[in-house]
Parts: C-alpha cells; sequence; structure tokens
C-alpha cells in the first residue's frame, strides 16, 4: 500500500486528477467509498469504483500468498468437502452438480427470459438455510436484485413448501427441535436484499461485500440477480465494460473462497449469427465466459424446461429436466432427458401465455 500514485496501473487523465486532489500513496485512497473519492478527485463515479477495485484487487494478492503458503493439495481437499454444497430440491440438477451448487465457487445461470433462472435463484436462497441435521448448510443469504424480479410472496411460497419438507422428513430429536427454529418468518429474515439499479451501483455493493460479510459470517450465498442487466445497457466504451467485468469477477471468486460462500450469478442469452444462423448464446461476451467457474444454461425444448451444466472443472457436460412448480424448482415428473449441452438454446414458445 506504500504505491505511489504515479505508479498505480490508471489512466494518466485519472492519476492527475489524483494527484492535484493531494493523493500521493495507495493507502491514501485504499478507505474512501466510491462518491467520496468521486467527490474529492473530481472523477466520475464510474472512475473513482475503477480505482478502488483496482487498488483492493492489488492488495489481495499479497495477501493470499501469505495465507496459502502452508497448503497442501491434501489440506485443500478436507477443506473443500467440509464446505459442502446448496441443494436445488431438483435431485436431478443435484446430481449434474456433484451435490449440489457448490460453496467456494461461482456459478453463473444463463438462459432465454421466463426460463426459471429467478425461480432457482430464490430456491437457492431458501435451500441454503436448511438446518445443518437434515444436511443443509444453516446459513443465511444475500440477494442482489439488479432488475427488480425478486418477488417477496413467492420466496414465502417456497420457504413454506422447504419447511413442510423437513416436517416430513424429521426423524430424531435435533431434527424436531431444528424444526422448531426453521420458520417461514425466520427464512425471510435470514435473506438481505439490495436492489442495484445500475452498474455503478453494482461495483460500489460488491466493494463493500467484505464489510457485509464480517458483519454477517454465516452468509453462505450471494445472488446477483442479474449480472447481465446492468451491463448491457448504457455501454459505449466495451473495452471498460470488459475490464471492469474482469475485476468484479476476481472479486466474486475471492469473496466466494475468503468467506467459504457461493456465488450465483444470472446471465441473459443474446443471438449470435455464425455461418448464417443464428445461435442463443450467454450474453456479455466470449471473456465473460471464463468468469464462473461453472456455468448452467436453462433453456427450453418444446414444453420442456431443460437445464445443462455447460462449463465445470469437476463434473460431466449433462442435460437434466426439471419443472417450476407453486412450491419451487423441482425435478420434471418425466423421464429425464440427456441431450449434448452444445445444441441449440432456443427460446421458450410461451404456451402458458396461448392458453
Ligand atoms: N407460483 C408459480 N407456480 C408455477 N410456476 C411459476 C410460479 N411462479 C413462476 N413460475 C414460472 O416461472 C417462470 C418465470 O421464471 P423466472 O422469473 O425465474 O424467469 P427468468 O429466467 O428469471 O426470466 P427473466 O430473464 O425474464 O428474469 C414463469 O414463466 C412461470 O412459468
Amino acid at each position: 500500500m506504500h504505491r505511489t500514485v504515479p505508479s498505480l496501473p490508471l489512466a494518466p487523465s485519472v492519476k492527475v486528477k489524483l494527484i492535484n486532489a493531494g493523493f500521493q500513496v495507495a493507502s491514501d485512497l485504499i478507505d474512501m467509498r466510491p462518491l467520496q473519492l468521486c467527490k474529492e478527485a473530481g472523477i466520475s463515479q464510474e472512475e473513482a469504483v475503477e480505482v478502488l477495485q483496482m487498488l483492493r484487487d492489488d492488495a489481495q494478492p499479497h495477501q493470499q500468498r501469505a495465507a496459502t503458503e502452508s497448503v497442501t493439495a491434501l489440506d485443500l481437499l478436507h477443506q473443500e468437502q467440509s464446505l459442502g454444497s446448496i441443494v436445488t430440491f431438483c435431485s436431478g440438477l443435484d446430481n449434474v452438480l456433484g451435490g449440489g451448487v457448490p460453496v467456494g465457487k461461482t456459478t453463473e445461470i444463463c438462459g432465454a427470459p421466463g426460463v426459471g433462472k429467478t425461480q432457482l435463484c430464490m430456491q437457492l436462497a431458501v435451500d441454503v438455510q436448511i438446518p445443518v441435521c437434515f444436511g443443509g448448510l444453516g446459513g443465511k443469504a444475500l440477494y442482489v436484485d439488479t432488475e427488480g424480479s425478486f418477488l417477496v410472496q413467492r420466496v414465502a411460497d417456497m420457504a413454506k413448501a422447504a419447511v413442510q419438507h423437513c416436517t416430513l422428513l424429521a426423524e430424531d430429536t435435533e431434527q424436531k427441535q431444528a424444526l422448531e427454529e426453521l420458520t417461514v418468518e425466520k427464512i425471510l429474515s435470514n435473506l438481505f436484499l439490495v436492489r442495484c439499479h445500475d452498474y455503478v451501483e453494482l461495483l460500489a455493493e460488491v466493494y463493500l461485500l467484505p464489510d457485509f460479510l464480517s458483519e454477517h459470517p454465516e452468509v453462505r450465498l450471494i445472488v446477483i440477480d442479474s449480472i447481465a442487466f446492468p451491463f448491457r445497457h448504457d455501454f459505449e466504451d466495451l473495452s471498460q465494460r470488459t475490464r471492469l467485468l474482469n475485476g468484479l469477477a476476481q472479486q466474486l471468486i475471492q469473496l466466494a473462497t475468503q468467506h467459504s460462500l457461493a456465488v450465483v450469478l444470472t446471465n441473459q442469452m443474446t443471438t449470435r449469427v455464425s455461418n448464417g444462423q443464428s445461435k442463443l448464446v450467454p450474453a456479455l461476451g466470449e471473456s465473460w465466459g471464463h468468469a464462473a467457474t461453472q456455468r448452467l444454461i436453462l433453456h427450453w425444448e418444446g414444453l420442456r424446461r431443460l437445464a445443462s451444466l455447460y462449463k465445470s472443472p469437476s463434473q460431466m457436460e449433462a442435460t437434466i429436466q426439471y419443472q417450476i412448480t407453486v412450491q419451487g424448482f423441482r425435478d420434471a415428473t418425466d423421464e429425464p432427458r440427456h441431450a449434448s449441452p452444445s445444441e441449440n438454446y432456443s427460446k421458450r414458445p410461451r404456451m402458458e401465455d396461448l392458453s
């Protein structure tokens, strides 16, 4: 943190403004809030967020190196096994994911409008709270809503179904005691919500997450629904967008590993035309495709909803069928269909709308 401002990897115009405002070394800047820096240095909000994000990224590798120096592969294996996963309540999807959405990693859920991304995220925000004696994580969740699609009544319905499910499973005294604590009200009060209206608010929120997580160490899930919405609009400078997204992805992976939590991001689909054929692909470009540890694509095949694990460092690519019921995200009642995940993800024929 003793790096001088002129030596920082920032645009020259930003460095000049910082120096003129009296900032000489990195430690003068690191504790500032984006808005404060933007006012004091006379730079834009985007530039302020970029400066602070860069300083935080710069500080992390040294801390991480010190923390991981003596870790062996066996230690890491034990550590990973102890982290666990968040079940989805769809056993087919849990199997494909190797037990559920993994803690300590980032998972991207892509899909066309209405296919069920938000439903799955809300389901996970409930499921992460399932008590340990029922095989859950007994954690809390933070839901960052960038689209305004979070519906509290829908979460309450899913929470009610989860409580009923655990009630049916309860056998021993520990489980019966845990059930007394597991109520819809409790589930809703352990789900923190943040509404971000644009990418500056989102970047600022992620920048402040370490402080939030220190105050709430029980948080085991962070959802950003969606990452695409704030970054697909009003962005003229695409290279700045890529830089900001790369920084964001790095921060999220660090949060997932350092605070032992699952990060789930949703992404929209966009049409790409190649060889005269149009194909739906995840938005935000190819380099963003490397950002998350694993990528799940929800898509339609006729009236059937399918989930394909498309990228994973540890699991085989596979496709399963799921459904969305009043209770939430569930296994489809039909036989699961195994298909190639690389097929063209077609948009949903909105048959419900036609009936
Ligand atoms: N109570 C319910 N019972 C059954 N199905 C429901 C219920 N609530 C929502 N759904 C289903 O979930 C779908 C909406 O899914 P969701 O909001 O997760 O879409 P999405 O993939 O997030 O879309 P977008 O990208 O537009 O946000 C609806 O079209 C409906 O089919």
